[in-house]
């Protein structure tokens, strides 16, 4: 069974206290702190950059331990990324934007060299505080069917009241801006966003 993780998005921060508030997050039960990398030129890309490949070297370096590529601008050179990201000591994971089908990254959860964990993004990349796209969850299951350890990350308009449609899809690691940086308790967001997940993995 793939474990419940549950990752604040950064963006949702506040950017001038960025290492107190990833401290706060962490001490408040966080698993991943979740980072959103854009250069402006692509900006339906998670890591919304037009080249990935450039930035595996400074994200090793600089101490990532998940680096996710989307599928939109990686067709042609997945697998020599997949095999850089390794070798930086990073997971290698794909997203794919809400109007990508979700066989595309079939290939590369199959590869001999594989992604480790598939985002299905539940709003279109680029800002935080959008409304959740509860249709992307037939991805989710999907993926759930055919991969039953896999990681699977859902991103956009998570939180309290969509977090169970979600879990119950199989999503397993969940990202949350808004709904956690602007509660009044985010630690208890947070433990609820987890109790969600484990709650529908003991269902199945
Ligand atoms: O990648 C993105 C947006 O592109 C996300 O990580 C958002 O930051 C999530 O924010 P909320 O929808 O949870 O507010």
């Amino acid at each position: 069974m793939a474990a419940a993780k549950i990752a604040p998005s950064m963006l949702s921060s506040d950017f001038a206290n960025l290492a107190s508030e990833a401290e706060r997050m962490l001490r408040l039960g966080a698993d991943w702190l979740h980072m959103d990398i854009m250069d402006g030129a692509y900006l339906d890309c998670h890591l919304m950059v037009t080249n990935p490949s450039d930035y595996v070297e400074p994200l090793g370096k600089a101490g990532a331990t998940g680096f996710t590529f989307h599928i939109e601008v990686t067709r042609d050179n997945w697998q020599e990324l997949i095999q850089s990201i390794k070798s930086k000591g990073m997971r290698p994971g794909v997203s794919l934007r809400p109007g990508t089908p979700v066989e595309e990254v079939f290939p590369l959860v199959e590869a001999e060299n594989p992604v480790e964990l598939v985002l299905v993004m539940t709003v279109e990349p680029g800002f935080g505080g959008q409304k959740f796209m509860p249709e992307m969850m037939d991805k989710v299951r999907t993926l759930r069917n055919k991969y039953p350890s896999l990681d699977i990350e859902v991103d956009g308009g998570l939180g309290p009241s969509t977090i169970d449609v979600a879990a119950s899809a199989g999503a397993n690691c969940i990202v949350a801006g808004s709904s956690i940086f602007g509660a009044a308790d985010p630690g208890e967001v947070i433990s609820m966003l987890r109790r969600s997940v484990e709650g529908s993995q003991n269902k199945n």
